[in-house]
């Protein structure tokens, strides 16, 4: 079959990342005989400097006619140092969201057994652990009113939420969780926000048509401590744009670094997927960024395309690099011979086109010195 991916590389590790993505990808289409078509479309930092515009009219228009979406980050030192700019790369991203309606954002967190012992976390607290956030993405704080009072010395950000945009992924949440272990928990501060009473209401009614799932509720502050304690009485966690924004980072550490956690935000008719990591501008071009997290993304693309044996081809070459250690410094640490970005993507793509292969030496996959089995 042929695909049209939209691919947005974006700032930073953004292109060094979807660059390992679409080895994966490439390896993908050779082992099952399929045609991706890449179409090339800038957002962020590298948008304002060439347009001017950190979403341009011609990204958007790729989006829409896109099969699918896989993205980089975004974000430059140049806007994060300077508070009175304008234009900010991170708007791109927000409309971007907005104009293709990609309201659900599902942001898996599991705990790799081949990672655990290297983990701050104890052993027997995370082993096991797995969890789907679903994190609304086009309401909420991102999106409100905000004023800058004349005088520069007040500002504000409005928040607001209305019972459709709760519910259109509250319904996604359930239906998820019935697939799963059957619980989900409303992570929201309805004890302060009304904000957050209404997403209590509106989940509370909606839980009624999905008898066989637990609805369980947690103030955010508490969730916060809670995913450290005990992340595995997590099975879906349901939450506003910005609470899912921060607890997503936060639960990154169970899964052994945000350079592995993937996600995909999803509208009616389009479909993005992206790491859940930012630009990471400190190891821009140093070769030394994770890529799994942009690959993984292109995993679960690939099953939004149906393509499941070609998804969980992607899974198990992750899950043997990690197992083999040939995996980057934020998981390895620097002085033990980790692997670079490119790497890692090459080893990816060369066991996504070997694996058939039982016989396969992964002494000989181009590892250089980062080869210890
Ligand atoms: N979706 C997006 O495009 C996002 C963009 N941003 C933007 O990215 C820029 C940097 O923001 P930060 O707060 O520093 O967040 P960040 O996610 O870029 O980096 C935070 C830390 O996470 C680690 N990290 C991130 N990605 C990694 C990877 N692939 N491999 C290994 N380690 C990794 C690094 O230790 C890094 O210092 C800002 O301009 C921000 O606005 C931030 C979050 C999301
Ligand atoms: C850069 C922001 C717009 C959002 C963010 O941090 C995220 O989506 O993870
Ligand atoms: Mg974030």
């Amino acid at each position: 079959m042929k695909y049209t991916i939209a691919v947005i590389p974006g700032d930073g590790i953004g292109p060094e990342v979807t660059n390992q993505a679409k080895k994966a990808l490439d390896a993908i289409a050779e082992v099952y005989d399929h045609i991706f078509l890449y179409e090339e479309a800038q957002m962020g930092a590298c948008a304002i400097e060439a347009t001017g515009n950190p979403l341009p009219d011609e990204t958007i228009k790729t989006c829409k006619n896109a099969d699918a979406i896989l993205f980089g980050a975004i974000g430059d030192p140049k806007y994060d140092k300077d508070p009175s700019a304008k234009v900010r790369p991170e708007q791109g991203l927000l409309k971007l969201r907005q104009t293709l309606g990609l309201f659900c954002n599902v942001r898996p967190v599991k705990a790799y057994d081949s990672l655990i012992k290297n983990s701050p976390l104890k052993r027997e607290i995370i082993k096991g652990t797995d969890i789907a956030i679903f994190r609304e993405l086009t309401g909420g704080i991102y999106f409100g009113k905000k004023e800058v009072s004349e005088d520069g010395k007040s500002a504000f950000d409005g928040c607001s939420y209305d019972v459709e945009e709760i519910s259109r992924i509250s319904h996604l949440a359930f239906k998820t969780a019935q697939t799963r272990r059957k619980k989900v928990t409303l992570v929201d501060k309805a004890n302060v926000l009304e904000t957050s009473r209404l997403w209590r209401k509106t989940v509370t009614e909606i839980a009624k048509q999905y008898k066989d799932v637990k609805l369980e509720f947690l103030f955010v502050d508490n969730a916060a401590m809670q995913l450290i304690l005990n992340p595995k009485q997590f099975d879906v966690i349901l939450t506003e744009n910005l609470f899912g924004d921060i607890i997503s980072d936060e639960a990154s550490v169970i899964g052994g670094s945000i350079g592995l956690l993937a996600s995909s935000s999803l509208g009616k008719r389009n479909a993005l997927f992206e790491p859940i990591h930012g630009s990471f501008p400190q190891a821009k071009g140093k070769d030394i960024a994770n890529p799994l997290a942009s690959i993984l993304s292109a995993a679960m693309m690939l099953e939004h395309l149906g393509l499941h044996e070609e998804a969980d081809a992607i899974e198990r070459a992750v899950e043997k690099s990690l197992l083999l250690g040939i995996t980057t410094e934020d998981i390895k640490g620097k002085n033990k011979y980790p692997a670079s970005t490119s790497k890692v993507g090459d080893f990816i793509a060369d066991y996504i086109s070997n694996q058939e292969d039982s016989n396969l030496n992964f002494k000989n996959i181009h590892m250089g010195q980062s080869t210890i089995i």
